[in-house]
């Protein structure tokens, strides 16, 4: 069984959160993980005067994601900061190349779940993965969330993302802040569970 994580990251953070989501698929017994990014779609000028050209190189190696691949894989996991309470353009534009999948059905009945990254703590989280899920569901694809049974995200004791949304990690105003142990708990319980309910969505 093949769980494909595709994301879009800038300066990190989501390639970050994307690793241990990954981790958590591969906690489940015969769930392989597999880790692709969405095609870069700003001019490398523009990358540079954002400071992106630096960080980006850490997640160069990761391959771009291709249509069929997402066709063929039996969950998915989106990863995507937060861009004025939205995904990222770049994914905007992968999930814009996908209306063949649509028109097939690939992705009908299979499992789909978002994790997400702001600067603020109240910058839009959740409304990036409401909206990203919208476009699930015209895909037909099975929403999963991370459940409150993920109890780091009720903590009151830190500052922290995770919602029944999705994970989610907080990159502070700056973007210095890494990925927290809560929050990188948070994409581990989400990859796993997302695994756990594809394993049951595959069985004959
Ligand atoms: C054009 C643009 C819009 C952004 N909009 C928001 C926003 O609405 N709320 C917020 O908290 N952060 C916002 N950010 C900050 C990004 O979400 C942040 O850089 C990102 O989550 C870090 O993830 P990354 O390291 O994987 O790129 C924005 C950043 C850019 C470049």
């Amino acid at each position: 069984m093949k769980v494909l994580i595709v994301f879009y990251s800038m300066y990190g953070h989501i390639y970050r959160m994307a690793e241990a989501v990954a981790e958590g698929v591969r906690s489940v017994d015969g769930a392989e993980a597999v880790l692709r990014r969405v095609p870069e779609t700003l001019s490398a000028e523009i990358l540079a005067s954002m400071g992106a050209t630096e960080a980006q190189k850490q997640f160069a190696h990761i391959p771009v994601c291709t249509v069929d691949e997402l066709g063929a894989a039996d969950a998915v996991i989106f990863g995507t900061p937060t861009r004025f309470g939205n995904m990222a353009g770049q994914m905007r534009q992968f999930l814009d190349a996908t209306g063949r999948l649509w028109v097939s059905g690939a992705l009908v009945g299979k499992a789909g779940s978002v994790f997400t990254s702001s600067n603020t703590q109240h910058g839009g989280q959740e409304s990036t993965i409401l909206s990203f899920h919208i476009n699930l569901l015209h895909q037909g694809m099975v929403i999963v969330g991370l459940p409150y049974s993920f109890q780091g995200q009720s903590t009151m004791d830190e500052i922290t993302g995770g919602s029944p949304y999705g994970a989610s990690t907080i990159a502070g105003p700056t973007g210095a802040r890494t990925p927290s142990d809560n929050e990188l708990a948070g994409a581990r319980y989400q990859g796993r569970h997302v695994a756990e309910i594809a394993r049951k969505l595959t069985r004959n």
